[in-house]
């Protein structure tokens, strides 16, 4: 089975399965600065907002063990808080990234003996974030599949499976867990353009696992629904706000609104580190925009529009959440509001049932 994000034994390099050459290539890449991993991240060599996470976490953990000779304990820390800021700019809109980078930097701000104990304690947070990854999935998966009917015909869009996460994923945990429970679903993939996770991603994914799949153009998403074709929707999230607005890949908003057209349910699914109580609406989201080769040159190679041509591309969008079901998490079915207050009084009893 494939591993998107590792630290290498040595502590000296991340290994990334490089996104960008799956389906058809499994090509592992090895980072070996806080710099190299987040150009990687700009590059989408890794993707997902969970998976971004850890990756930025390895990459502090792998620049502390580079710089561990490098000078004196202040010189040491400032370097590393300095490495945060790049991960943490490395993609503006998952707020995962700068949610990590927070927890790297409450490391560094704390009391320690000596430099090695510094990198010790580094390696360890940066290996928490990463191991919790895998169980707060599997727990969302858990509370997703109480939702899921027998037979369900499940549309779904970008790529949230174990490749956008450390293990299991989010949306397409919940659709795994229903699979081996034997609920005989088929899952509609959304192909996504233009980086077409479904299409390269999602179908990769799920043919491993043996799931029911069709791929779809996003344009088909109305059709099917007219036809009556899809039974809920399940999308990730990159960053929800307090009222539930919710950034996610570039074309979930236009799924939600068929959706809610159609009368079908659309649910988000997500761990509550992708919550940002911080943001009160989707309007305070800055949703990255990324280059225009990316939508001229689909699969790299050839064009599919004149060279010149201007092009908008937003890699996200904002799904207000008047056209959301609710919010599958680790600690179950939420609505909003997600105030500090509501967010953190889950995680304490998150941390009280462990
Ligand atoms: C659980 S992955 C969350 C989220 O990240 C993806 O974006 P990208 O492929 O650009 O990193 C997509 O929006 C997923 O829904």
């Amino acid at each position: 089975m494939y591993v998107s994000v590792q630290l290498s034994d040595d502590h000296k390099s991340v290994v990334l399965l490089d996104q960008r050459r799956l389906p058809f290539h499994e090509e592992y890449i090895h980072f070996y600065s806080a710099s190299e991993v987040a150009q990687a991240i700009r590059d989408m060599v890794v993707r997902g907002a969970p998976a971004i996470a850890v990756a930025a976490g390895f990459g502090i953990a792998v620049e502390a063990e580079r710089l561990v000779n490098s000078g004196n304990y202040e010189s040491y820390t400032k370097n590393l808080e300095k490495a945060c800021d790049w991960l943490e700019l490395s993609r503006p809109t998952a707020v995962n990234l700068s949610w990590a980078m927070k927890r790297m930097r409450k490391v560094l701000s704390s009391e320690w003996d000596s430099i090695e104990s510094l990198k010790s304690a580094i390696v360890n947070e940066a290996t928490r974030i990463a191991s919790e990854d895998v169980a707060v999935n599997y727990n969302i998966a858990k509370t997703g599949n109480s939702l899921i009917p027998s037979k369900a015909n499940i549309m779904h869009i970008c790529n949230t499976g174990a490749l956008a996460t450390v293990d299991w994923g989010t949306a397409l945990g919940v659709i795994r867990m229903a699979h081996m429970s034997g609920k005989d679903i088929h899952v509609w993939v959304c192909e996504t353009r233009p980086r077409l996770q479904g299409a390269k991603l999602t179908t990769f994914e799920l043919q491993q696992q043996n799931i029911p799949m069709t791929l779809i153009v996003d344009s088909a998403a109305g059709y099917l629904m007219q036809m009556k074709k899809v039974d809920l929707c399940l999308a990730g999230a990159d960053r929800v706000a307090c009222n539930g607005d919710t950034a996610n890949k570039i074309g979930t908003y236009s799924v939600a609104c068929l959706a809610k057209l159609h009368n079908i349910p659309f649910y988000i699914v997500t761990p509550l580190s992708s919550i940002d109580p911080d943001v009160l609406s989707g309007k305070e989201i800055q949703v990255e925009e990324r280059s225009c080769e990316e939508v001229l040159r689909p699969s790299g190679e050839s064009l599919v529009a004149p060279d010149s041509t201007p092009v908008f591309n937003p890699a996200f969008d904002i799904t207000p959440f008047s056209f959301i079901s609710g919010f599958i998490t680790e600690v179950g079915i939420l609505q909003p509001p997600f105030t500090w207050q509501v967010v953190n009084k889950w995680k304490e009893k998150l941390q009280t049932t462990k």
